[in-house]
């Protein structure tokens, strides 16, 4: 990856128009998704200040870098190992950590939020930094599922604010969903797609709604695969006629048999993740990604949707997501989801 701060021109609500550097970047939260920016923003020349709340979770924040790093080393270098360790600590170099949010802003041109996936928290972060940042600085959610606006609504920046989703792995996923509220202005929208594109990312242009576009499409197929795993599970006529008495018809005694005997589900998980990727080409099943992007992420999602549109029956939890994630089982990041993993 080439070493190239961005250089990006941007207006302010006067007609001044300076030139600013968007050189230094803080990123608040250094799980999967903080430390995944962190990695791309450092290999594309950034100071970067990565902040979460422990020491110890910072130490897991860098090991994860040098890890995906490691991998990208292992093809540009295959030949040149010392080269590759060189890279690796150049990059990890350009990462600075802090458990001090307040003092992390404060030299910042960006800070990107990659906190938990919880409205209160956010507004509470971003209105205490707000106070603090630089007047010029660029605040950007990578949200999953939250509305870009009912965060920014924390903070006198709003038209400074705008939202920056990136996927998982970052260091593999070319997208950046780039998203502006009514109030964000058009120069931090250009800021933050020029951002993006220095990154080495292909950012699209979303409004604020829920999902924007990927997730709006991608988890309520998550939730489906996982209604079609769980239907025989939870004996489903009885059961879902009990959760929507609407929809309550009689049931054949042989739909009922059918029903207890075929206790899992339609199709097995693992089925269903072979059918989605040899019949679909999507490079991972629903099951194998939803542990991949952590069931109390897709569980916020979901509830996230339906906080908006109540009514909507592709926004429906799901009873074994909702017991999975209260076991403290959210995939890979615990060692166990839907799946074992080692
Ligand atoms: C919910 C949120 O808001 C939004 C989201 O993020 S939704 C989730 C979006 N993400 C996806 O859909 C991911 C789908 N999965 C994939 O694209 C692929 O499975 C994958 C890229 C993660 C891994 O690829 P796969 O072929 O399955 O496995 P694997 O062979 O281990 O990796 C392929 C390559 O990626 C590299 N790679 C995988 N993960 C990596 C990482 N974290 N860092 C660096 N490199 C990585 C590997 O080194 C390998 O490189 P090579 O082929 O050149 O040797
Ligand atoms: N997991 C994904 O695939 C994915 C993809 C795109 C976007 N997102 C979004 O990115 C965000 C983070 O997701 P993640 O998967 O990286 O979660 P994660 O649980 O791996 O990491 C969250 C990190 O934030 C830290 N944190 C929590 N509150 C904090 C605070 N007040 N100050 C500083 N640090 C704090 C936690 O200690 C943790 O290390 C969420 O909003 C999520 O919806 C996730």
């Amino acid at each position: 990856m080439a070493f190239a701060a961005s250089q990006i021109v941007r207006g302010f609500s006067s007609s001044a128009v300076r030139n600013v550097v968007i050189k230094n970047v803080t990123i608040i939260g250094g799980g999967q998704m903080g430390a995944g920016i962190a990695q791309v923003a450092a290999s594309t020349g950034h100071s970067v200040t990565l902040v979460d709340t422990s020491d110890d979770i910072l130490k897991k924040s860098i090991k994860l870098i040098e890890g995906s790093l490691k991998r990208v080393a292992k093809k540009k270098f295959s030949d040149k190992p010392e080269a590759g360790e060189e890279f690796i600590k150049k990059i990890v170099q350009k990462v600075s950590t802090s458990t001090d949010a307040e003092s992390a802003v404060q030299g910042s041109d960006l800070v990107v939020e990659a906190i938990v996936e919880n409205l209160k928290i956010k507004q509470d972060l971003f209105s205490r930094l707000d106070k603090l940042a630089p007047s010029h600085t660029i605040f950007a959610s990578n949200t999953s599922s939250l509305s870009i606006c009912d965060i920014a609504s924390s903070t006198n920046r709003q038209d400074r604010f705008g939202g920056l989703h990136f996927f998982n792995p970052v260091a593999m996923m070319k997208l950046v969903e780039v998203i502006g509220t009514p109030a964000t202005s058009q120069d931090t929208l250009d800021s933050l797609l020029d951002f993006s594109k220095v990154l080495g990312k292909t950012p699209v242009s979303c409004k604020d709604t829920s999902g924007f576009i990927v997730n709006r499409l991608l988890v309520p197929c998550m939730m489906e695969a996982i209604r079609l795993y769980e239907r025989g599970v939870c004996t489903c006529c009885f059961y879902s006629s009990f959760k929507h008495p609407s929809s309550f018809s009689p049931i054949p005694l042989t739909l009922l048999i059918f029903c207890f005997s075929n206790l899992s589900g339609d199709a097995s998980k693992e089925d269903i993740d072979i059918g989605m990727k040899l019949g679909a080409g999507y490079p991972m099943g629903p099951f194998e990604l939803a542990d991949y992007v952590g069931l109390d992420i897709v569980k916020a999602v979901i509830e996230a949707f339906k906080t908006k549109d109540p009514k909507n029956p592709l926004f429906d939890s799901s009873d074994l997501l909702n017991k999975l994630v209260a076991e403290g089982k959210l995939g890979i990041k615990t060692g166990e989801g839907f799946y074992k993993h080692k």
